[in-house]
C-alpha cells in the first residue's frame, strides 16, 4: 500500500486516480448519510467522503462523533470539487480509524495561557506547520550560503564560565559544584577559532534570562552566528547583508504559498531580497529620531520603539553603525578616528520588528581590551583565555549574531516572537 502526501493528489492530474492517503482528523460533519471527514498531514487538508451506502451506516454513525485528532487511513477516488478546501476531494473506498482520540482539549477560542498549556497539542494547527517550513527553509539557506562562501561550521561550547551580552542575562547552572552559565552567545569561543579556520560559524541555543516579556524576546533562542580573522566592520556588514538577501530569496522561491497562508504580504518582503542595504550611522538615527520628536539625546539606546519609528524609513533592512561606546559590550573595538564610538552595527529589518541582528569589530589590542574590561567591571581573570588570543598573534577580526527567531518572525510576518518556537521559553514558561 502506498500512501501519498495529501498535497501530492490535490491536483487536476491526479482526477479520478485511485490513492490511499493517512493523518488526522482536522474537522467532520455528517449529512445526509455522508461524512466529510476533513484530513490533515504535514503537506495540507483534504476532504474525504465516506458514503453510508458503499461504507456502511455503522462506520458513518461512528464518524458522526470521533474525536479531532483520530488518526485515520483511506484510500479512495479523487475527484474536483470547489467547496471543499483545496478544490479537490476523496470519495473512500475504504477508511481505517488507526488510532482514537476521546475530547481533544483545543476545539477553538481558548485563551493564550491555556494554549501555551497545551502547546504540544496546540502546535498541530496547519499554521504552525507553515511557520516551521518557513523557519526550515531560513535554516537551510542560512546553512547554504555559509558552505557555498567558504565558511566551516564549528561547535562552542554551551556551558561557559563567563558573560558575554552582560551579566543581568545570564542563567546560572551548578556545573559539578562550580558555577557555570548558559551560553548567551558562541562569539567569544568562535573568535578562538578563527586561528584554526579563520571563516567560522555555529548554529547554536542562546540563553537570556529577560525579566520582561516582549513580543520579540526569549529566554532560549536560536542564534546564527559568523566570526572571520581579517574582517573589518564593512566586511562582516556585507556577509549580513548577503546572508540575509540569500535567505529572503530561498523563502519566496520555496515557501511562497506558505507565506501567502500566513497573510504575509510579499510585496513589502520582496526588497529584502537585493542587497545592498541601507547604513545610517547612529549619530543619524539619533537625528531621524528627534525630528519625529521622539524624546532621546546622544548616548540613548534605542529600544524597540525607537526602532520600530525607524524603520519606518526604509522599505528593506538597513545598518545601524558606530554605536555610543558606554551601550556596547566591552569586546567592540573603538573607532579609532572617534573615541566615543564603537565599530559595532546592528541590523534592523522594516516593517517595524528591528533588530535581528547585533555585531561588530572586536578590540584586537590587549591592553585596550583588558581596559574595557576593567571599565565594565568585570573580572580580568574571567576571561584570561579570551585576553590571551590577543597575546599570540592578534589579528582584526569582525563578526555577528543573526536571531534565528527575530529574522523568521519578520519574513513570516508574525506578531509575536512565541509563534516561531514549538516550545517558546520566556519568564514565567516553562512547560510542557
Ligand atoms: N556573534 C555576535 O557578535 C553576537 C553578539 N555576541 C550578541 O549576542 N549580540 S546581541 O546580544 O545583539 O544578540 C544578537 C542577536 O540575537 C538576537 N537576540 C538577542 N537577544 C534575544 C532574545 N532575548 N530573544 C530573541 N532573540 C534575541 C537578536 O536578533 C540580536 O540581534
Ligand atoms: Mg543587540
Amino acid at each position: 500500500m502506498e500512501y501519498r502526501s495529501i498535497a501530492d493528489v490535490m491536483n487536476k492530474d491526479m482526477i479520478g486516480a485511485h490513492v490511499c492517503i493517512r493523518g488526522w482528523i482536522y474537522r467532520r460533519s455528517v449529512v445526509g448519510g455522508k461524512a466529510f471527514i476533513r484530513v490533515r498531514d504535514s503537506s495540507g487538508v483534504i476532504q474525504v467522503v465516506v458514503d453510508s451506502g458503499r461504507l456502511g451506516e455503522e462506520l458513518v454513525n461512528e464518524l458522526k462523533n470521533i474525536g479531532l485528532e483520530a488518526s485515520v487511513m483511506a484510500c479512495g477516488t479523487v475527484r474536483e470539487e470547489p467547496r471543499a478546501p483545496g478544490g479537490y476531494e476523496l470519495e473512500a473506498e475504504s477508511f481505517k480509524i488507526t488510532g482514537y482520540s476521546r475530547d481533544f482539549p483545543i476545539k477553538g477560542g481558548e485563551g493564550l495561557e491555556y494554549l501555551l498549556d497545551n502547546r504540544h497539542l496546540w502546535i498541530r494547527s496547519p499554521r504552525f506547520a507553515k511557520i516551521l517550513k518557513v523557519k526550515h527553509t531560513v535554516l537551510e539557506a542560512g546553512r547554504e550560503y555559509f558552505t557555498s562562501n567558504g565558511w566551516w561550521e564549528v561547535n562552542p561550547p554551551i556551558l561557559t564560565a563567563s558573560a558575554c551580552e552582560g551579566g543581568a542575562t545570564l542563567f546560572p547552572v551548578d556545573y559539578f559544584g562550580q558555577k557555570a552559565y548558559l551560553s548567551q552567545s558562541a562569539q567569544l569561543y568562535l573568535e578562538a577559532l578563527i586561528y584554526v579556520l579563520e571563516k567560522v560559524w555555529s548554529l547554536t541555543p542562546s540563553f537570556r534570562a529577560e525579566r520582561s516579556r516582549t513580543r520579540r524576546h526569549l529566554a532560549e533562542y536560536w542564534h546564527l552566528e559568523p566570526e572571520a580573522a581579517w574582517y573589518t566592520m564593512e566586511d562582516m556588514m556585507r556577509v549580513a547583508e548577503e546572508l540575509v538577501s540569500h535567505i529572503v530569496r530561498r523563502v519566496l522561491e520555496e515557501r511562497r504559498g506558505d507565506l501567502i497562508d500566513l497573510g504575509r504580504n510579499i510585496e513589502r518582503l520582496k526588497p529584502a531580497a537585493e542587497p545592498p542595504y541601507p547604513r545610517i550611522r547612529y549619530d543619524e538615527a539619533v537625528e531621524i529620531l528627534q525630528k519625529k520628536g521622539v524624546n532621546i539625546k546622544w548616548g540613548d539606546d534605542l529600544g524597540a520603539d525607537e526602532e520600530r519609528i525607524l524603520t519606518m524609513e526604509f522599505e528593506k533592512p538597513f545598518f545601524v553603525t558606530h554605536f555610543p561606546r558606554q551601550i556596547k559590550s566591552f569586546y567592540m573595538k573603538v573607532d579609532p578616528s572617534n573615541p566615543n564610538v564603537v565599530l559595532g552595527f546592528d541590523l534592523l529589518a522594516p516593517e517595524g520588528y528591528g533588530e535581528i541582528i547585533g555585531g561588530g569589530e572586536r578590540e584586537d589590542n590587549y591592553d585596550v581590551l583588558y581596559q574595557k574590561i576593567v571599565e565594565q567591571g568585570l573580572n580580568p581573570d574571567d576571561y584570561k583565555w579570551y585576553l590571551d588570543l590577543r597575546r599570540y598573534g592578534s589579528v582584526p577580526h569582525s563578526g555577528f549574531g543573526l536571531g534565528v527567531e527575530r529574522a523568521t518572525m519578520w519574513i513570516a510576518g508574525l506578531d509575536h516572537i512565541r509563534d516561531t518556537l514549538p516550545f517558546p521559553r520566556f519568564r514565567g514558561r516553562i512547560y510542557p
